[in-house]
């Protein structure tokens, strides 16, 4: 198990974060998410050992020390993949996948340098060296190296940020089955609701310098607590109740997402297209409703100034205002 005690920390005067105190099961994935700034990458590099902390840092029943008391920051069973690759240039991929990696038995390397090559889907580009390789290609190689000497520990810091869409989907289904697999605990960065949502087992939400959320995805996706929570799985609607229910006289708001919004022939809640954007397998409008800017999903496209019905159920309302 991690865990970590009163973990607090501050770059200047004003602590980036403040009293962390969680404990995360051996094998389990989770995604840290929340604004650009709120402490994803400061809270990585305090369990990998870069800064230091007055309080405790665990991994089963050692003490994770931190820069003050090891001349070399990070333990040899955590990896920690930055946002920078920091791959050497002149080396293959193949070179920098191995790099950490015995050559006392150089077929047992070239197996694993082999395998993991193919987690990462680069085994076509081995033999290019890494200054000829495109972002993308550098991030997965640094994603190989990371899990060359199997780490008990993975802490991944935005790792698909250079990766195409098409790629991306494939090889987080790889990694993420890889890590599941070795029963590898992995805490992952991300600005991607893909990585929080779909593969992680829990989430973590950072603001205001502390755990702010904490649950599945599913949980936090479903009955988020606010609209904080709610807009970083996408786009979301801080909606007035009154727009919703007839005779309402409270100016209470509730978070709805645009798929939770029906567009129906016959209601009485009525709004006016003000656009309508194409977003591949839907529509996405913007309508607008008592003067308030309400995003839909739709299954097809509506004409801009077009008057339409608009539907969610009572019960969903119900559970948003608990
Ligand atoms: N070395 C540093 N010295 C001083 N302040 C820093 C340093 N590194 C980060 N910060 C500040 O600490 C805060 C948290 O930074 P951190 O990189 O942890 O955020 P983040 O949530 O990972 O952001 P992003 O999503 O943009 O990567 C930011 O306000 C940042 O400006």
């Amino acid at each position: 198990m991690l865990k970590l005690k009163n973990v607090t920390f501050a770059y200047a005067s004003e602590p980036i974060l403040k009293n962390l105190n969680f404990s995360i099961d051996e094998g389990q994935i989770v995604s840290v998410i929340g604004q650009s700034g709120c402490g994803k990458s400061t809270l990585l590099k305090l369990i990998y050992g870069l800064l230091h902390t007055e309080g405790q840092i665990y991994w089963k029943d050692k003490e994770l020390l931190g820069p003050n008391f090891n001349l070399v920051p990070g333990e040899t069973f955590i990896k920690y993949l930055a946002q920078d690759f920091d791959l050497m240039p002149p080396l293959t991929a193949a070179e920098n996948v191995g790099k950490h990696l015995s050559n006392f038995y150089p077929v047992k390397k070239k197996r694993r340098v082999d395998e993991l090559l193919k987690v990462v889907e680069m085994e076509d580009l081995a033999d290019k060296k890494a200054k000829f390789l495109s972002g993308g290609q550098q991030q997965r190689i640094a994603l190989a190296r990371a899990l060359a000497k199997e780490p008990e520990i993975l802490l991944l810091d935005e790792p698909f940020s250079h990766i195409d869409h098409f790629r991306k989907n494939n090889l987080r289904r790889r990694l993420f089955s890889y890590l599941k697999q070795k029963n590898i605990t992995c805490l992952i960065a991300t600005h991607d609701s893909t990585d929080a949502l779909s593969f992680a087992d829990r989430t973590f939400v950072i603001k205001n310098s502390v755990i702010y959320a904490d649950g599945t995805p599913q949980e936090l996706f479903q009955n988020p607590p606010n609209k904080y929570v709610a807009s970083l799985f996408g786009d979301v609607n801080h909606v007035m109740l009154k727009s919703f229910r007839k005779n309402e006289k409270s100016r209470k708001r509730f978070v709805l997402y645009p798929h939770e919004i029906s567009v129906v022939e016959d209601s009485e809640i009525k709004g006016q297209v003000k656009n309508c954007f194409f977003k591949g397998e839907k529509f996405l409008l913007e309508v607008d409703l008592k003067g308030e800017s309400v995003l839909v999903d739709h299954s097809k496209p509506l004409e801009v100034g077009s008057h339409v019905g608009l539907w969610i159920s009572e019960e969903l309302i119900e559970k948003r205002l608990k």
